[in-house]
């Protein structure tokens, strides 16, 4: 399989898939999901492997979640907005084998969506964690609200989408965003003795431990569906696209514009 915006490497019975857009921090485009979707079937099936580790290329960044330059009002792609982010939502919870992130740097906005979606997390002391969607015209209304606040607690979920705060890998660890936090160096060697553990075990095992995980929270995807249709009309606000705009431009947003009564 050929890709432009993803690597894909198969080593010990583990796929190894990283977003390979240093450029723009591991930002993900229409094509990139389409090409992780490709990359999660491929191996989300194969019996061989064992595991799937998702990563980002480069030492800054994990996923800084969608490309903003990409995006004025709807992304450049598929789907509901413009992304097919919601299929690549369930490839990671519906391929039948544990699927680890690996984050050694920034996991933003929906980079932090995708690693608390992953089944584990393994990050770098130099991770940092964090929801940017109020500050940017954007939120994710299914996965990354009402599943995160399964993982981390409700109090916590909101803190971290109301206040867009950047924590580091121990704070995430301590609210449980992740499972392990190592030295810089030592990731690589963290992440494959990980995947080594996992290679051991029975695969049938694994494939109805993880169905039974999700069961209780498979009512999410209805709302994440049911949101991002409300996303895609809050895309085509003037309000969602100063958040781009000013990102972009690099200057604080001014949504308070549209609360004076004026416009
Ligand atoms: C990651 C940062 C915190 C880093 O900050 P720092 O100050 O260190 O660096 P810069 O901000 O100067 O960034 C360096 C460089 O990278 C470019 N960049 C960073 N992130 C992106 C990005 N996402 N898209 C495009 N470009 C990016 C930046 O422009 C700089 O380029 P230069 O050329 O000027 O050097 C900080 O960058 C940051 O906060 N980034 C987050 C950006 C962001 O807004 N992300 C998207 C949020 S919305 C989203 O991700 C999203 C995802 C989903 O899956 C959804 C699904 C369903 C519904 C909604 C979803 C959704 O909203």
């Amino acid at each position: 399989m050929e890709f432009k915006d993803i690597l894909y490497e198969e080593l010990d019975s583990v796929a190894y898939i990283a977003i390979n857009r240093p450029e723009v921090m591991n930002a993900f485009r229409g094509q990139t999901v389409e090409e992780l979707l490709q990359a999660f079937m491929k191996a989300g099936w194969d019996k061989r492997i064992a595991a799937i580790v998702l990563t980002g290329t480069g030492d800054r960044a994990f996923c800084t979640g969608g490309d903003q330059s990409a995006h004025a009002g709807q992304y450049d792609g598929r789907g509901t907005i413009g992304i097919p982010v919601e299929e690549f939502h369930s490839a990671i919870r519906d391929v039948p084998k544990p699927v680890i992130a690996r984050v050694q740097g920034y996991a933003i906005g929906g980079g932090n969506v995708l690693a608390t979606l992953c089944d584990m997390t393994i990050a770098s002391e130099k991770a940092v964690f964090g929801q940017v969607g109020p500050k940017v015209g954007s939120v994710d209304p299914g996965w990354g609200t009402a599943y995160l606040s399964h993982v981390v607690g409700e109090k916590k979920a909101r803190e971290i989408w109301y206040m867009c705060r950047r924590y580091s890998a121990q704070e995430a660890l301590a609210m449980g965003l992740c499972n392990a936090v190592v030295p810089h160096d030592q990731l690589d060697a963290e992440v494959v003795r990980w995947c080594k553990e996992i290679v051991e075990k029975s695969p049938t095992a694994l494939a109805i431990a993880k169905r039974s995980f999700n069961a209780s929270t498979e009512h999410i995807r209805g709302i994440g569906s049911l949101g991002l249709q409300a996303l895609s009309l809050y895309y085509d606000t003037a309000e969602s696209k100063e958040g781009v705009s000013a990102f972009l431009e690099k200057r604080r947003p001014d949504f308070r514009q549209w609360t004076n009564g004026s416009k």
